[in-house]
């Protein structure tokens, strides 16, 4: 591989501006990819994977590197400089990445590697926390596995269009995809291509969304008429799904503290054309009392700590902090304590979240089945996914139904 300078200082920039200034990876990499129109999407590619690639690895490297918080100039093309060393590209005679000490790289990569959290990258207290938590040997496998790059993953909306002719309508336009066997509404894409630009997605036809996500609506067992209430809705994936799984027939009510993110959420069902979702921003507790005892099916896709789904924002690696896992999951009982009382009896409810910590999952679940807003439930089946298992997001689900 040649490297070119303007794409490598691009990734340069991104780097600076992901791990100086704090600013999350994605619109950073949306930012730079603005820089210059003549990019095609080979060099686009090159940026963006290079970026992420370098964020995932980010201790690894920088410790290689010998570089220290904040980073200088310099010091982001010395990290570039081993990330190409270990690649086995041919470095080219620039001044920035001269005396590039390439033995030296190699022999301190083989030294750190023996070490899983320099190897595979995490801070101390999330590389102890998850071999705690799931084990060492769970861990080291789930660790290895939450830095694989993550394929593009689409969801049929089948309001619209079959999973098969949605396949077919997409070759035609270029993009080859797969359909995947245990997800019936999944095509997964061999090769990364820009997805939005099709007319298959300005007609609705398809939403992009992880495998596991996916899991996430049907496990909730919804069925069209019914009253469904998705409490955490933010910009709506998994409400865009209940609806197609309702065959948009039916009430389907999705709140969230955030207007802004309702506001995309509306926007999607116009292109998917679901008709039957009502979007409730929640201001305060009389949203939720308005509806006590009133749905036939509840979901509560959690706001967590995000730890499933590090192969998509491999940045939150460097951003999470212990202290926000705590109030996180204060967060997590609060609203499975305060919501639940929307299911009427007889009702379901799923509590999910995209955490694959059993503090953030079961154990949420254990704590609020034991407390008196509890009593009244039953758990009926839960489902721990691990990347390393399943290849796609780390996610939890668990079905809860309330006694008739
Ligand atoms: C995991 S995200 C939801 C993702 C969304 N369901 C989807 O499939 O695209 C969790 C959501 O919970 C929202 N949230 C946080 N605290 C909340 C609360 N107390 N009540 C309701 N929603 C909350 C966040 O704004 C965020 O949109």
């Amino acid at each position: 591989m040649r490297l070119h300078r303007n794409l490598v200082f691009a990734v340069i920039d991104a780097l600076n501006m992901i791990f100086n200034d704090g600013e999350y990876a994605d619109k950073v990499i949306e930012k730079v990819l603005k820089f210059d129109k003549r990019w095609g999407a080979r060099d686009r590619g090159f940026i963006a994977e290079t970026t992420y690639e370098i964020v995932r690895y980010k201790r690894l490297y920088t410790q290689i590197a010998e570089v220290h918080e904040p980073y200088a100039r310099e010091d982001l093309f010395r990290v570039f400089a081993v990330w190409a060393v270990l690649r086995g590209i041919t470095l080219p005679d620039w001044k920035q990445i001269q005396n590039t000490p390439e033995r030296r790289i190699k022999g301190k990569f083989d030294e750190l590697s023996k070490i899983r959290k320099i190897r595979e990258s995490y801070p101390d207290w999330i590389d102890s926390l998850g071999e705690s938590a799931l084990g060492k040997e769970l861990w080291d496998k789930e660790s290895k596995a939450l830095n694989e790059q993550a394929n593009v993953i689409l969801r049929t909306n089948t309001l619209k269009i079959s999973r098969a002719n949605l396949q077919k309508q997409l070759a035609e336009e270029g993009i080859a995809t797969k359909a995947l066997k245990e997800y019936p509404f999944a095509l997964e894409l061999p090769e990364r291509k820009n997805v939005f630009t099709t007319v298959a997605f300005k007609e609705g036809l398809f939403e992009v969304q992880d495998a596991s996500s996916q899991l996430v609506a049907p496990f909730l067992e919804v069925s069209p008429g019914q009253k469904v209430v998705d409490a955490c809705a933010g910009a709506g994936g998994k409400t865009l799904h209940l609806a197609t799984l309702m065959e948009n027939k039916g009430q389907l009510i999705a709140m969230d503290i955030y207007e802004s993110k309702l506001k995309k959420l509306k926007v999607r069902t116009r292109r998917n054309g679901v008709h039957n979702v009502d979007t409730r921003v929640i201001e305060n507790s009389k949203a939720i009392k308005k509806l006590h005892g009133k749905a036939d099916r509840l979901l509560l896709d959690a706001p967590c700590s995000g730890l499933g789904v590090i192969k998509r924002n491999p940045d939150s690696k460097w951003k999470l902090e212990p202290e926000f896992l705590e109030r996180i999951k204060g967060v997590q009982q609060d609203v499975l304590q305060r919501y639940s009382k929307m299911v009427k009896p007889g009702g379901k409810m799923v509590y999910a979240t995209c955490s694959i910590l059993p503090e953030e999952n079961y154990d949420q679940v254990a704590e609020f089945l034991a407390s008196e807003a509890g009593q009244e439930f039953e758990l009926e089946k839960q489902k721990n996914v691990y990347a390393s298992a399943s290849g796609y997001d780390g996610f939890y689900m668990a079905l809860m139904h309330k006694k008739g």
